[in-house]
Formats: structure tokens, sequence, C-alpha cells
């Protein structure tokens, strides 16, 4: 679904990565590491159209999106990718059922392109979701008025609802304790189980252990961990 081919980041003088080449397929659910500063996050934003490599392309069912305009960019970030990010990206003076309903309406669904107009696009379906990350009944709770914890677990429980076919999670879990890391890496495994790709960019070893294959970033190059070696990538 999606294939990285030959990317390289630099700022300036300093070259982050390089020859970057990976396959993300429906299904898949792939960690990204290395030491802090090596660039998962600039990876992450470079699949997630937040920021452009330096070279190489990245093919998105054949189109490379490092290439799309501005509105290709816009109906890619809002038809396909779902964003659980350190800033997670909700709308910090609306309420959590009105940050849930923004994706919850009538819309394209990228993956089956039908309308995804059924019953649990609405109201039910962000109970649901919100009941899954532990949040239920909070609906009417302006976002600044939660933790970031909270927040990140709104922020996931809006991908339920959205249900993206590429979700892109930067440290995921770096925000909760146990057993809210273990509800978040529960749910992006099922997302993943249901067709969804996932990578995430994590530091945590308990989520990489969930993940189908792991990748390092170390010395600027794109590894794959041998403890994975059952995967593909
Ligand atoms: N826009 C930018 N201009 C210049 N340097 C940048 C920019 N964005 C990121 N960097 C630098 O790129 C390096 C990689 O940052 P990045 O956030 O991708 O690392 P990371 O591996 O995700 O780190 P961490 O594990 O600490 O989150 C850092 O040294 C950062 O300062």
């Amino acid at each position: 679904m999606i294939d990285i081919e030959n990317l390289s980041k630099a700022f300036g003088a300093r070259t982050l990565w390089r020859d970057v080449n990976l396959t993300v397929g429906r299904g898949e659910m792939l960690a990204l590491t290395g030491p802090s500063g090596s660039g998962k996050s600039t990876l992450l934003n470079c699949l997630g159209l937040l920021d452009k490599p330096s070279t190489g392309s990245i093919r998105y069912e054949g189109k490379d999106i490092t290439r799309f305009g501005r509105g290709d960019v816009r109906r890619f970030r809002r038809d396909t990718l779902g964003y659980l990010f350190q800033h997670y990206a909700l709308i910090e003076n609306a309420t959590v059922a009105e940050n849930l309903e923004v994706v919850a309406g009538p819309r394209r669904s990228a993956r089956s392109g039908s309308k995804g107009t059924d019953g649990k696009r609405g109201g039910t379906a962000v109970a649901e979701a919100l009941g899954r990350v532990g949040l239920a009944g909070r609906e009417k709770e302006r976002i600044h008025h939660l933790s970031g914890g909270e927040q990140q677990r709104v922020a996931l429980a809006r991908l339920m609802v959205q249900r993206p076919a590429l979700v892109l999670a930067d440290e995921p879990t770096g925000a909760l304790d146990d057993d809210n890391s273990t509800v978040v890496i529960d749910i992006l495994r099922e997302m993943s189980d249901a067709g969804c790709a996932v990578v995430i960019a994590t530091h945590d070893a308990g989520v990489r252990d969930r993940c189908d294959a792991v990748f390092a970033v170390h010395e600027s190059s794109l590894v794959r961990s041998p403890a994975t070696a059952g995967a593909t990538g």
C-alpha cells in the first residue's frame, strides 16, 4: 500500500537518514525505533505530508504522494490518513464529541470507496469509541480541560470513528500509564487486524513487541530489527 523508495532527509548539512526503502502493507503494524533525535518523527511527518523528504518517493497505491498539490494533500489527509501525534491535532476549544463528530459525518471511505454513512458513523460510534478508551460520558467536556493522556485517548477514539486506511502514531503511549498504554496498543492492533496500515514511532518495548516488524534508524540508515525476522518489509 505504501512504498517508500530511496528516501532521504537532511536539515542543512545534517542528514537524518538516507536510502530508506520500506513497504507497509494493509494490515501491517510497524514500529520505528532509534535514538532520540535520529529522525523517527521526521519520517512520520514525511509519510503524513507534514514535511517533505529531500530525495526519493513515497507511493500510496502507486501515486507519489510527495508530489501531491494542495488539493490532493487535503484529500489524502481527510480520506486516508489518521494521526496520533504528540500534539494530537484536536480542536482545543471544541468539546470531546465535536472533535469526534468532525470525522463521523457522511464522507467517502478511502478503503471501501463507499459512502461511510452507516449508523455506526454517528452518535453511536462516538459513544462506543469513547467507552473503549475509558472516556464514556465525557462528550460535553472541552478538550483544553482534559489531561494530556486524556487528549491522546480522545485522538485515538477519533481514529476509531474515522477508520483511516493509514495510521501514523508518534509515541502513542508516551503520556499514558500501563493500563491506558495497553488500551491504546490493543486498539491500534485491532485497527491493523481490520486492514489498516499502522506505523508507530516509539521507544516503548511493550509497543514494539506487539508490532509485526521493527525498524530502527541507525547511523542514518533504516535497518530492520532481527527480532522480527518473520515479518515483511
Ligand atoms: N524543521 C527542522 N529544522 C531543522 N532541524 C529539524 C527540524 N525538524 C527536526 N529537526 C531536527 O531533526 C532531528 C530529528 O528530529 P526528530 O523529532 O525526527 O527525532 P526523533 O527520532 O523523533 O526524536 P525523539 O525520539 O526525541 O522524539 C532533531 O535533531 C531535530 O532537532
